[in-house]
């Protein structure tokens, strides 16, 4: 029987996370998806700034693209994006509303100016718990349980 393969889910808008999904998708023979957003976001910074604290400050859950490979494919999902005030963004909160993740172990992984994604472990635990999945920080840098 083949091995169940990893699939790699990230969020990107400036690129450093989807060069850290590239790396890692080569470490782990891994699957790739970008995740996205129905409404892109928009160029300028500033501007994301603005759209990014409003989605936050108001705990809004972009709607997502939703044409992600068929999950039952994969034991194992990575996800990765980038820091966005301490948390991940709320585009994370939507995927894991819309995408089915019971059963599967949920590997983080993050970009940032300096949070460490240590600080956004709350937050990916409720809602891998809510998601009927399990946090795992095995196979990146990290290591063990969470
Ligand atoms: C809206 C917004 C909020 C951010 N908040 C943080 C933060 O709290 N801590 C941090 O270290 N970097 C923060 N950053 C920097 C990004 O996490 C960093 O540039 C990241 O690598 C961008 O990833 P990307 O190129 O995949 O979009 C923020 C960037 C944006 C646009």
């Amino acid at each position: 029987m083949a091995q169940s393969k990893t699939l790699i889910i990230y969020f990107s808008l400036s690129g450093n996370t989807k060069r850290a999904a590239e790396q890692l998708q080569r470490k782990l023979g891994a699957d790739l998806y970008r995740l996205e957003p129905v409404q892109p976001y928009p160029q300028d910074y500033q501007e994301i700034i603005t759209v990014g604290e409003a989605e936050k400050d108001h705990d809004r859950h972009p709607a997502i693209k939703q044409d992600w490979p068929d999950l039952s494919q994969y034991d194992e999902i990575a996800v990765g994006y980038p820091i966005w005030w301490g948390q991940p963004p709320m585009i994370i909160h939507s995927l894991f509303e819309q995408a089915d993740f019971k059963g599967k172990t949920i590997m983080p992984f993050a970009t940032s100016s300096s949070t460490p994604l240590s600080a956004t472990l709350t937050v990916m635990r409720q809602l891998t718990r809510t998601a009927g999945a399990t946090l795992t920080l095995d196979n990146l840098s990290s290591g063990g349980r969470c």
